[in-house]
């Protein structure tokens, strides 16, 4: 088994203010966890500390065994993909979105991916070539989403990614992001309360006043 993050005595205080105390866990690979929390209890935080925006104050994470410090913030965000909550899209249309992780690596835009990538998050073809302002929240959400995916990442890091959406785009997203779990093998971690969501996840962490919990479901 491979250790995807090894997160060792981590603390991130802000203000004076211990948000995370202390905390220990492993991720393995192709693990889909989800993480849950009262409202201001670390969440997003931790997200941030493992996307390598933010740094801990103390303690260390490691990924795939080399401490995060040690990366290539450029390489490691190829690897490691962060989405959150209205994620915003740029540029005109929906092709530009999802041209623009092949702009980075310098390769031309591989149309038919594109077209593939829509069709799992249940959205026609005619999408592509959408003004990004015509479209809905849901909308937005789901190509945010396939751009995190174009190039196949390592691990996809979520933020209550459908917390404001429909019962029924949530639960597009929510088979999309499964699907790339058990067919592409990323492992997940993702912030969300909901429990179709939460079913699907193969552990459940709980952030309880600055500590972790994990449920290995039986
Ligand atoms: N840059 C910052 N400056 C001041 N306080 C901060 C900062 N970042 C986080 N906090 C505080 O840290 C705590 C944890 O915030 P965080 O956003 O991680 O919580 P959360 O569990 O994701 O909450 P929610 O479910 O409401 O999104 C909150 O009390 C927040 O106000």
């Amino acid at each position: 088994m491979t250790t995807i993050f090894d997160v060792k005595n981590m603390s991130y205080e802000v203000n004076g203010k211990k948000i995370l105390k202390d905390i220990s866990f492993t991720v393995e690979k192709g693990e889909f966890l989800t993480i849950k929390g009262p409202s201001g209890s670390g969440k997003s935080t931790l997200l941030e500390c493992l996307a390598s925006l933010i740094s801990p104050s103390s303690g260390e994470i490691y990924y795939k065994g080399k401490p995060l410090s040690a990366f290539d913030v450029t390489d490691y965000r190829k690897e490691v993909s962060y989405g959150f909550q209205n994620a915003s899209l740029f540029g005109e249309t929906v092709a530009e979105n999802l041209a623009f992780p092949y702009l980075i690596r310098d390769q031309e835009f591989d149309r038919k991916r594109a077209l593939e990538l829509l069709k799992k998050v249940n959205l026609s073809e005619s999408y592509l070539e959408q003004k990004v302002t015509a479209l809905s929240g849901g909308e937005k959400q789901r190509i945010a989403l396939i751009r995190n995916v174009v190039f196949m990442p390592e691990v996809l890091l979520l933020d209550e990614v459908t917390s404001s959406l429909d019962e029924a785009t949530r639960h597009d997203i929510g088979e999309a992001i499964r699907r790339f779990n058990q067919e592409e093998g990323v492992t997940v971690l993702w912030v969300t309360h909901n429990t179709e969501e939460i079913k699907n996840a193969t552990k459940t962490m709980e952030i309880v006043a600055g500590q972790v919990e994990v449920d290995t479901h039986a």
